[in-house]
């Protein structure tokens, strides 16, 4: 079943053209890893999925609904699809459990003892059970991103958008939010993720999806990609991924 389907999206920021006519369909339950070059649109595929952007063109459909519509509530489009950016934003004078059942309960009208227990059980699940009345300074950095993690997943989004969740991380507190990412995948969660990170996509994605000229120029399991890569610009991107010594 296909639950996410991008046909045809154009967005344009005044006179540079970053998504030229993108399709993209993601199946239940499948990990997307969107690579490409700084500035290959990535971000803004997310945002325009999320509609925190506006399409010049092309469709975004979710589940079968045509979610670009304008007749649609975006709010109600965002309470099905969960985001997650690289800087975590929780709130610092709430305690956990409050930063995560805001939106929930503010944005979206669900009773605050139904959102609290949601909530609850979705830190056990990730093994923060025990922070949820910490307040964010006594966490990690890993630690926190998980929560922002959690925080998406509250509403049961059917799903969920990280947009370079690792990268403000220092590299020992990474592995952990890898990890979480990986349980997520094996509970079946639909995920589309930009990363930087070669080596993440490799771990947690089932097909890798590399952008160029505001398109997905290759796309394909994540061995084929990176061991094979079939178009001229995506081994020359991962070459210089390799120089740099990230793949
Ligand atoms: N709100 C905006 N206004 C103007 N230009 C924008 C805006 N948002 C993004 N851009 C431009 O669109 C292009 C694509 O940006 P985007 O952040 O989507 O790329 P990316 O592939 O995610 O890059 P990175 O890997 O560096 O995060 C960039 O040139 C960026 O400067």
């Amino acid at each position: 079943m296909t639950v996410l389907s991008c046909h045809g999206v154009r967005k344009v920021f005044g006179d540079q053209v970053v998504l030229d006519g993108l399709d993209l369909d993601v199946s239940e339950h499948e990990v997307v890893a969107l690579i490409g070059a700084s500035g290959s649109g990535k971000s803004t595929l997310l945002r325009c999925v999320n509609l925190l952007e506006e399409l010049d063109d092309g469709t975004i459909h979710l589940d079968g609904e045509h979610i670009t519509d304008p007749r649609v509530d975006p709010d109600k489009v965002r309470q099905r699809i969960g985001i997650v950016f690289q800087a975590y934003n929780l709130f610092p004078h709430m305690t956990v459990l409050e930063n995560v059942t805001l939106a929930p309960v503010r944005v979206h009208g669900v009773p605050r003892t139904a959102a609290r227990a949601q909530a609850l059980e979705w830190l056990g699940r990730v093994g923060l059970a025990d922070k949820a009345y910490a307040y964010p300074d006594r966490l990690s950095g890993g630690q926190q991103q998980r929560v922002a993690i959690v925080r998406a997943l509250v509403n049961s989004p059917r799903l969920l958008l990280l947009d370079e969740v690792t990268s403000a991380l220092d590299p020992e507190l990474v592995g952990e939010v890898l990890s979480m990412i990986r349980d997520l995948k094996s509970d079946g969660v639909t995920m589309v993720l930009a990363t930087h990170e070669m080596g993440f996509a490799r771990q947690v994605a089932d097909r890798v999806c590399f952008l160029d000229g505001g398109r997905v120029l290759e796309q394909g399991p994540p061995e084929q990609v990176f061991a094979e890569p079939a178009e001229a610009r995506t081994r020359q991107f991962l070459s210089r991924i390799i120089e740099a010594g990230r793949l």
